[in-house]
């Protein structure tokens, strides 16, 4: 999918502020279980992947991304939260340099090694991620904790490809991924809030589904990321890509829901 202009870290863009000025639905954010809210209503969350729409890998200089062919609906999100189908276009993680920080959400201030975030747009009422990516319900965005633990054989075929993409604007052909495989066992124990994207341009257009149950990855699979490189191939200076999470931003009042007591 064309999310092509998410800024590496270093872009200048980044290096500004932190917090989108006027933001009211910033992400991420710290969800303080004990103030979330049981709805009732949500029905449960159906994503439907079909594993031949995905198609490349890529590192954009700030992580790297699994992209999907989103010009039908074949890879799609429905229930749970959601109204509408949206569209999958492409997942993603962030991670620390070490396995004490990494993911962008927090639950009661726990961190996680890293997070993934699966990326969806509203097709229905949009013809394309960009239209979506300015709308308010236009977004839809899986976040899964990763912890550290038995090695997670269906992110293996993924990890074996990363070297393929060590440089910032590299890419290689990967197909047949069913991203299904990287959810937790247990995808009816979710929090959802209105929140932002996490990169630029912050878009508050996001439905956030933060699963409760982490999936787990061996320490070695989470190396395999920090081996990856924030900077092209021409850049004298090679910067290891880790690190690559935004600062927490203010809840603002938003009521984070849960799908289960
Ligand atoms: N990290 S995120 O999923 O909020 C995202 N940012 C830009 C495109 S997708
Ligand atoms: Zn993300």
């Amino acid at each position: 999918c064309s999310s092509k202009y998410v800024l590496s870290a270093l872009h200048p863009m980044w290096q500004g502020p932190l917090v989108a000025p006027g933001g009211n639905r910033q992400s991420p954010i710290d969800i303080q279980v004990r103030k979330t809210v049981f709805d009732p209503h949500f029905k449960p969350l159906s994503p439907e992947y079909d594993p031949r729409t995905c198609s490349q890998v890529w590192n954009n200089g700030y992580s790297f991304l699994v992209e999907y062919d989103d010009t039908t609906d074949k890879s799609t999100l429905k229930g749970g939260p959601l109204e509408d189908t949206f569209r999958l276009c492409q997942f993603h993680f962030h991670w620390g340099e070490s396995n004490a920080w990494g993911s962008e959400h927090t639950v009661d201030r726990r961190l996680f090694p890293a997070e993934l975030h699966l990326v969806h747009w509203n097709s229905d009422k949009y013809k394309l991620f960009e239209e979506a990516v300015m709308e308010e319900n236009g977004l839809a965005v899986i976040g899964v904790f990763l912890k550290i633990g038995n090695r997670h054989e269906g992110l293996q075929k993924l990890v074996d490809v990363l070297p393929a993409v060590r440089h910032k604007d590299s890419v290689v052909e990967f197909t047949r991924f069913d991203p299904a495989c990287l959810l937790p066992a247990n995808i009816d124990d979710y929090w959802s809030y209105a929140g932002s994207l996490t990169t630029p341009p912050l878009s508050e257009a996001v439905t956030w589904i933060i699963m409760k149950q982490p999936i787990e990855v061996s320490h070695d699979q989470l190396a395999v990321f920090r081996s990856l490189l924030f900077t092209s191939a021409e850049e004298e200076v090679q910067k290891s890509m880790v690190n690559n999470f935004r600062v927490q931003q203010p809840l603002k009042g938003r009521t984070v829901r849960s799908s289960f007591t």
